[in-house]
């Protein structure tokens, strides 16, 4: 009998996972069903290459892209109703576990339901805080914050002798929008305290943290026993950490669950359907204890660094583009004589405001890599390029989409105007033909953003105080931001950026 020595078995092992690789690659490269869809061959060939690319932040671009083996990218409007959108006789696009993978000890929560019929449940049920009549209840706490914010700048600005103030606006809308999901969400009007005190609350200082470090974890699960591996040498008091500040939520839950108090905010909608005994398994269900824990942590995630990145961004080409600031600043100013007036109702209206929100959402949108879904079996998705791709990874590609020259015209120009009249139904102006459609950047279908309407509100009203109250401009000296140059680890790496304020003539006092 033939006995390896211990260094033959290496070679032999290393020769044929070797052998493995090259097969593997040419099958992906030359026999694999997605062979025809366009894209480099090195991506098609192995998974890292988008993994060096997710790590370092960087967004690939393309119509329709194979990204990786078995993942393709789209930037066409018809895979939004594709993937996204219920079809009728298909089964659904589930979401790709590898971004929404369970976290241990925690209850499944809206974004990371991973049945249908679970997710329907939750939608369900947060669908309550999210309602007509609660988008109306919602707007005290909102003004409220709102005019903190414009109160806490309106101090800087008159205490400054020069007559002009230059801040870091990217951090004043994100303490305004933590702070009003804190009040809406904890039912505590003081739950972050971020434009009291003028700074972050540690707890979000921790989120902003666990937004890279989370996107980058998970392009590891891509390999599946790397992942195990280093998932165990997390340091211990990481882990710790980030445990603890799930723990501080949850206790800000708790409190406001024990609180005999009649607040109009999320738990008094959430509170009918709540049950500290409910079980697991019974779609049907109520709310159990864990449930309601994970699924305020996703809203006061989701529901403020979303709008801070639009505000952002949508300041950063405002002040960038004098006119669209001018005209924005006109409107506003001569539709309201009195800040009292500026509300969710009468701000909808305005045509301007509304088009520079839709413009900063085509340019600035939160989550601009592809929302990744997994195509089921007997499925076909873009037929020109061959077979049914079952398995494979597919989302659409807001940035690319948004920012393609064969939908847009001037396509990375800041410019409202293409979404209002005469480009919307004069054929002779030069946006008439742009795709519109396209941008959803509060997703569409079943997985849709719930605070759409909540989130546009919010838009509104801060950007409308903010120009109907001051002058704003790109300070000379200050720091200035690139806004696509910025780097995303799912969400954008905002970088902070500065703009000069000062009061508007007729209010200096
Ligand atoms: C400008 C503001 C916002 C934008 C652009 C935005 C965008 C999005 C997008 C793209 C999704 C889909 C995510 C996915 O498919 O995984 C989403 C989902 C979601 N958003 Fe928003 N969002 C905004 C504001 C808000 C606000 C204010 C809230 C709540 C307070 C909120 C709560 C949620 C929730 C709970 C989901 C999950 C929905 C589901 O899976 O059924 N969002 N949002």
């Amino acid at each position: 009998m033939a006995i390896f020595a211990p260094l033959d078995c290496f070679i032999y092992c290393v020769l044929g996972w070797f052998t493995h690789m090259v097969y593997k690659t040419w099958r992906n490269i030359y026999r694999d069903p997605l062979v025809k869809i366009p894209g480099p061959k090195l991506w098609a060939s192995f998974r890292l290459p988008y993994v060096i690319s997710l790590w370092r932040g960087r967004l690939v671009y393309g119509d329709i892209v194979r990204v990786a083996p078995n993942e393709v990218s789209f930037a066409t409007e018809a895979a939004w109703d594709d993937i996204y959108c219920h079809r009728s006789g298909h089964s659904p696009f589930l979401k790709n576990p590898i971004w929404w993978g369970e976290v241990p000890g925690r209850a499944e929560s809206i974004v990371s339901a991973s049945t249908t019929k679970n997710h329907e449940r939750l939608r369900r049920i947060i669908g309550s805080c999210f309602t007509d009549k609660a988008h109306v209840e919602a707007e005290p706490s909102v003004q409220q914050h709102v005019s903190k914010l414009i109160e806490k700048l309106t101090e800087r600005v008159s205490g400054s002798k020069s007559g002009s103030y230059i801040v870091n606006i990217v951090d004043w809308y994100m303490f305004t929008t933590f702070d009003i999901i804190g009040d809406l969400g904890f039912g505590d009007s003081n739950a972050f305290g971020c434009l009291d005190n003028s700074t972050y609350h540690p707890w979000v200082l921790e989120i902003f943290s666990y937004f890279k470090l989370g996107a980058l974890l998970s392009t590891i699960r891509f390999y599946d026993m790397l992942a195990q591996v280093i998932m165990r040498a997390l340091p211990a008091n990481m882990v710790k950490a980030q445990e603890k500040n799930y723990q501080w939520a949850c206790q800000k839950v708790h409190r406001r669950l024990n609180l005999e108090v009649q607040r109009r905010d999320f738990m008094s909608k959430l509170l009918p359907h709540f049950s500290p005994d409910a079980g697991m398994g019974d779609e049907t269900r109520k709310l159990s204890p864990t449930e309601l824990e994970n699924n305020f942590y996703v809203l006061t995630v989701a529901g403020s660094e979303t709008c801070g990145t639009v505000l952002s961004g949508t300041t950063n080409y405002l002040i960038k583009t004098p006119d669209s600031l001018r005209s924005l600043t006109e409107e506003v100013r001569g539709a309201f004589q009195d800040p009292n007036m500026l509300t969710f109702e009468s701000l909808s209206k305005l045509p301007y405001l509304n088009a520079v929100i839709k413009e900063g959402l085509r340019l600035s949108p939160p989550v601009g890599g592809a929302l990744s879904h997994v195509v089921p079996e007997g499925v076909t998705l873009c037929v020109e390029f061959g077979s049914p791709v079952a398995y494979t990874n597919v989302g659409v590609h807001q940035w690319s989409l948004y920012r393609s020259a064969t939908k847009f015209h001037k396509s990375t120009a800041f410019i409202p105007a293409r979404w209002l009249e005469p480009a919307l139904s004069d054929p002779e102006s030069p946006y008439h033909a742009d795709h519109r459609d396209a941008v959803q950047a509060f997703s569409t279908g079943t997985w849709a953003c719930i605070g759409k309407q909540l989130g546009l509100a919010e838009l509104r009203l801060i950007l409308a105080r903010m120009v109907w109250n001051f002058d704003l401009s790109l300070p000379v000296n200050g720091n200035n931001v690139v806004w696509e140059k910025q780097k995303h680890y799912v969400l954008v790496q905002k970088e902070g950026f500065d703009v000069e304020l000062s009061m508007r003539s007729d209010l200096r006092g």
